[in-house]
């Protein structure tokens, strides 16, 4: 089956609420959706990049231009996925544009197939655990109320954003306020040195889960000599876009946990492989989150299905970020989410809502 074009479409999806991190404060996702199309069936991929380069090196526009520049010349025409992912390695890095284009021909290949992202990836799980993922804000006592609205939502798990100045006090509070019981685990985005290590060695009273990416994106090095600093066991995000670099992590002893972020490894071939290796270590997953709309949402929720996926990710309900989500809403039941079993991801935008928020749409014919 050849695929006879591909839709670049922008969608402006306002969050809920600003959502503060250690490099900025979001308030609306400017999202590129990838849609390819054959004859056959359509498929859809979310680029999870977001408008500034201050996550990871990659910003929406850049991956648009990637993409229409780069990625789709060198696309084969075949509806495979692992052909896709060899054909766009001479491309170096734009791994978040790379994976939009590889989800959207592995969505249309399933569906074509009519198998389900769980079955394709090898979900071990009908319905997976999630936790969220709770910002930097203002006061303590707005932390509080925020935690417990989520904790009241049925999240098992709840994760702070932390920085140099909202890092002990406010896990400190909230460990007082809702006690030891409560799975509770810190972000830093990398706003941390190692100079800053007494400080986050006083996160060690607190029992949490493990710390993410207290340290800079590239220093794997300074993360290994962290960790023998710390009891807190250290889990690598941004540190980690490739299978070789959790195979160095690892090595190195930079982390002993890895969240898997398809959209920051390539796609979910390479977020796949992660896992294999992280497992064969015995390294626990997690998914990780990049604000997904519903279409990105669906795949994750089916990723974090796979086996050694043994921590609650951020696969939160769409009520965490938006009013209205571009696909049927994901709802939390009993703290779970259910993994889609219709072909390919399962969902599809909803017409109506997806040309409401539609803000461009460019069509490329191959
Ligand atoms: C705007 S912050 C995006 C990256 C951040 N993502 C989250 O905190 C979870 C976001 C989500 O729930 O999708 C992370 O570093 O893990
Ligand atoms: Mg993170």
């Amino acid at each position: 089956v050849k695929i006879t074009g591909v839709e670049l479409r922008r969608i402006a999806m306002p969050l809920v609420a600003p959502f503060r991190t250690s490099f900025g404060t979001e308030t609306a996702r400017d999202v590129l959706l990838v849609r390819v199309v054959t004859p056959e069936a359509e498929g859809w991929g979310e680029c999870v990049a977001m408008s500034e380069p201050h996550y990871s090196p990659e910003y929406v526009d850049g991956a648009a231009d990637v993409i229409r520049r780069f990625l789709l010349p060198a696309l084969p025409p075949a509806l495979d996925a692992e052909a896709v992912g060899r054909a766009l390695e001479p491309v170096k890095g734009h791994r978040m544009a790379k994976a939009a284009l590889e989800t959207a021909v592995l969505d249309a290949q399933l569906r074509a197939a009519g198998e389900s992202f769980g079955r394709f990836l090898g979900a071990a799980r009908t319905r997976v655990p999630c936790g969220v993922s709770v910002g930097i804000m203002d006061t303590i006592p707005q932390l509080l109320d925020a935690v417990a609205g989520y904790l009241d939502e049925g999240y098992v798990r709840i994760k702070l954003k932390i920085e140099p100045g909202w890092d002990v006090e406010p896990v400190r509070a909230v460990r007082e306020r809702f006690g030891d019981d409560v799975l509770l685990q810190v972000d830093a985005n990398a706003a941390y040195t190692l100079a800053d290590a007494p400080r986050l060695a006083k996160l060690d009273a607190f029992d949490l889960l493990l710390v993410e990416q207290p340290l800079a994106n590239d220093d794997l090095v300074q993360h290994a000599r962290l960790a023998r600093l710390l009891r807190t066991p250290i889990c690598l995000d941004e540190s980690i876009e490739s299978a070789a670099h959790a195979a160095a992590a690892i090595e190195l002893g930079s982390c002993s946990i890895v969240n898997i972020k398809p959209g920051r490894l390539g796609g979910y071939l390479e977020a796949r492989r992660v896992h294999d290796l992280c497992r064969a270590h015995g390294v626990a997953v997690w998914c990780g989150g990049m604000l997904e709309t519903g279409l990105g949402r669906a795949a994750n929720v089916a990723l974090a299905a796979l086996p050694g996926f043994t921590l609650p990710g951020d696969t939160s309900g769409s009520r965490r970020y938006y009013a209205t989500d571009v696909t049927e809403p994901f709802e939390l039941a009993d703290g779970h989410l259910r993994v889609p079993s219709g072909p390919g991801l399962g969902v599809e935008p909803l017409p109506e809502v997806l040309a409401e928020v539609t803000t461009a749409t460019e069509w490329i014919a191959l």
